[in-house]
């Protein structure tokens, strides 16, 4: 099945384009960006516990594929070691079927786009335009404890693949993030802070009406993204 490319198709063969749409259903999908052990994972939990939405996060199910012993597993396997980006195409077929497979409407997409190529083969196959983009800023030291301390049986949880995620995510994965933020789309939120005070921050955005999230980022939108703390990366 085609998904979503080009707007559904509605009677008289006529496109309609208002919204995304994946199959026969119109969806919303907010992106969920940050460093590792920034709190995604975390905070989509609570995010879906309040608001309705199922989340999907790319590692989660790169990580499913490798245990269900697909043929792509032991490369899946070998990247996520080196904290590289699997290719887009392996990533995406695999959002899409999870969002086919889902009853929901509304997706919250944690931890994709990961880089530009992501993101604009994203958009190619899909055409979905995310809602917004939730960014999770958080400094390095504070990522880095928490990832050494999640004891969840992580690969990558070690120092030496830590700090190679690290670098990707500044290098590859925060591009991404600017570039959402040159089109206003970009909700930050402070992640440095204790679970629940971050998420009463995320509660701020998701309670707003879609006209408010508009004008809550715009608001903030000319002003340049810092990450980590205190580095402007619009001066390079
Ligand atoms: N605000 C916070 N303060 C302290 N610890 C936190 C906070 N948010 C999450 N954690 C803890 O930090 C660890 C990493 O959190 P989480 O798995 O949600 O991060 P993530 O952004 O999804 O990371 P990854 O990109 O590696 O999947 C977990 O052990 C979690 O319990
Ligand atoms: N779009 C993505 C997302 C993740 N990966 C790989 O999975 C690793 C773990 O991701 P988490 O979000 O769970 O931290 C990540 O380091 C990548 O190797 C990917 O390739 N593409
Ligand atoms: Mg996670």
């Amino acid at each position: 099945m085609e998904v979503g490319k080009g707007g559904k198709e509605v009677s008289g063969g006529e496109k309609d384009v208002s919204g995304n749409h994946l199959g026969d259903k119109k969806v919303t999908v907010v992106f969920v960006l940050g460093g590792p052990g920034s709190g995604k994972g975390t905070q989509c939990a609570n995010i879906v516990e309040h608001f309705g939405f199922t989340h999907l996060s790319a590692g989660d199910l790169l990580r499913a594929e490798i245990k269900s012993g697909s043929e792509n597993g032991t490369m899946i396997q070998n990247m996520i070691k080196e904290g590289k980006i699997v290719p887009s195409e392996v990533t995406i077929k695999l959002l899409q079927r999870a969002m086919l497979e889902s009853e929901n409407n509304k997706f919250l997409i944690d931890g994709f786009p990961r880089n530009e190529e992501n993101r604009a083969a994203f958009e190619e196959v899909t055409n979905i335009v995310p809602e917004f983009v939730l960014f999770f800023d958080c400094s390095e030291e504070e990522m880095e404890k928490r990832l050494l301390n999640r004891n969840q049986g992580r690969e990558d949880d070690n120092i030496d693949t830590i700090r190679k995620r690290f670098k990707v995510f500044v290098e590859s994965s925060l591009p991404v993030v600017e570039y959402y933020n040159s089109k206003g789309k970009v909700k930050k939120i402070d992640a440095g802070k204790p679970i629940n005070e971050v998420f009463d921050d995320v509660k701020g955005i998701f309670s707003l009406s879609h006209e408010k999230i508009l004008e809550h980022i715009m608001a903030q939108s000319l002003k340049p993204i810092k990450w980590p703390t205190g580095a402007d990366l619009s001066k390079g």
